[in-house]
């Protein structure tokens, strides 16, 4: 049995800041860890009262925070982030795609597997729904390399069969039996699981839905990821390509794929109709700001999702979206939602942590898990903590309230401010 002590300044919010709760923040706490589980939670004095005998380690220096989930964040794109000036479809196919195909090679894209994992580790990213690779070999890497490091990833299978390069494409049948197989090795090993990911309906037709309906089925709690809404040529593509369709949403509803289990990136451009049946389905959102701007594809509605009750997380996109860093996306959240003027819903500093952790964690099906840290939760956590006289130092030293400092965090908080980071009670940065 592997017991610590944490000792820290803790910030997190295990009830959501927009139905009521708030930011909890103790800044002398005492956390004891046993065997990767958080198994109490008092101030430090009382709990080490308790313990008296227990190792300590001391964090004080920093500000801890739950572990960052990131809700779409693409492998095969690390080194194609910061391409900028382009909207969605020349993106893809001039920039995306190519580098892509380049993951058919597994020694390339065993390399990007691990430049990916670690640039998820170094933003203080402990739990991700990974877009994965058109290549089962790449996802296999993938998927190894998230096991030895010991983070929290969902991920599968990239499925089309039109639209994008051929070396890119697949049948119905292939998709389905390289899923399953891909499924049998990862799904509910260790802290992997399985996602169910048809590109996009524009690039994946009935057939290949289909397909990905019944591996969604077949294996038991796997998770359905793909895009929707993200810019408007798209949206127009899709309603030519499927004429019967009610609507976007509905290319994938029809399938019986939209659920509680379910992740769709962007959601940009949804009508009241996309949005109640998202609502009715339980099904979430991944927010992703910086993409949204630097594809130019749009302004995403908070309000629109809250009013109909649709569940919103963060995705950092990458990469169309320009880093790892949730920081930088809570950010840019808040900011997109100052930009809608009076149609946009204004985030507290507590409201982008939460869409950072705990909102992250829910749309995954891991609140019980992770997202905070209460008594029952994992240890999965990120100690920032800025180098001395930096301005986000200079800026938490002279925070005027636990809400100033975490305003500061996500104003100039970045890779290099995240000092630790623990997975399961096991540190993987720091
Ligand atoms: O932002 C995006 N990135 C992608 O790779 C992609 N594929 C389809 N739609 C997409 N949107
Ligand atoms: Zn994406």
């Amino acid at each position: 049995m592997t017991t610590f002590l944490v000792r820290a300044r803790v910030l997190d919010t295990p009830d959501d800041p927009g139905a009521g709760g708030g930011l909890r923040s103790d800044d002398d706490c005492g956390l004891l860890v046993v065997d990767g589980v958080i198994t109490a939670r008092a101030a430090y004095a009382e709990v080490r009262a308790a313990h008296p005998d227990v190792h300590a380690v001391d964090l004080r220096e920093g500000v801890l925070l739950p572990g960052l989930v990131d809700t779409h964040v693409h492998y095969p794109q690390v080194r194609a982030i910061g391409a900028l000036g382009m909207p969605l479809l020349e993106w893809l196919e001039r920039c995306a795609l190519p580098e892509e195909c380049r993951l058919a090679d597994t020694a390339y894209a065993t390399a990007v597997a691990e430049e990916f994992v670690f640039g998820l580790v170094s933003a203080g990213t402990t739990t991700a729904l990974v877009f994965g690779s058109h290549f089962a070999s790449a996802v296999d890497a993938l998927f190894t390399e998230a096991e030895r490091v010991g983070l929290r990833v969902t991920c599968g299978l990239v499925v089309s069969d039109r639209e994008l390069p051929t070396d890119l494409l697949t049948t119905p049948e292939r998709a389905l039996a390289e899923s399953l197989a891909l499924a049998s090795r990862w799904h509910g090993r260790g802290r992997l699981r399985y996602a169910v990911t048809p590109r996009f309906s524009l690039s994946a037709g009935d057939e290949v839905l289909a397909a990905c309906a019944t591996a969604h089925h077949e294996v038991t709690g796997s998770w359905f990821t793909s895009h929707v809404n993200e810019n408007p040529a798209e949206v127009a593509y899709v309603a030519e390509l499927f004429p019967a369709r009610a609507h976007y949403v509905d290319t994938y509803d029809a399938h019986g794929l939209v659920g509680p289990r379910s992740v769709l990136a962007h959601n940009v451009h949804p009508t009241d109709d996309e949005l109640r049946v998202l609502a009715s389905r339980g099904a979430s959102i991944a927010n992703c700001p910086t993409s949204n701007a630097a594809l130019g594809s749009g302004l995403f509605s908070q309000r629109r999702h809250d009013d109909f009750g649709v569940r919103v997380a963060l995705g950092s996109d990458v990469g169309a979206g320009t880093g790892f860093s949730l920081f930088k996306e809570g950010l840019q959240a808040y900011f997109h939602q100052r930009l809608l003027g009076p149609d946009g819903v204004p985030l507290s500093p507590a409201d982008l942590l939460h869409l950072a952790t705990r909102a992250g964690a829910l749309a995954l099906g891991l609140a019980d898990e992770v997202g905070d840290l209460s008594v029952g939760k994992q240890f999965d956590a990120v100690l920032v903590r800025p180098h001395a006289d930096d301005p986000l130092d200079v800026c938490l030293r002279h925070a005027a309230s636990p809400d100033d400092a975490l305003a500061k965090i996500f104003a100039l908080g970045g890779d290099s401010d995240v000092a630790g980071v623990w997975v399961g009670g096991t540190r993987v940065k720091g």
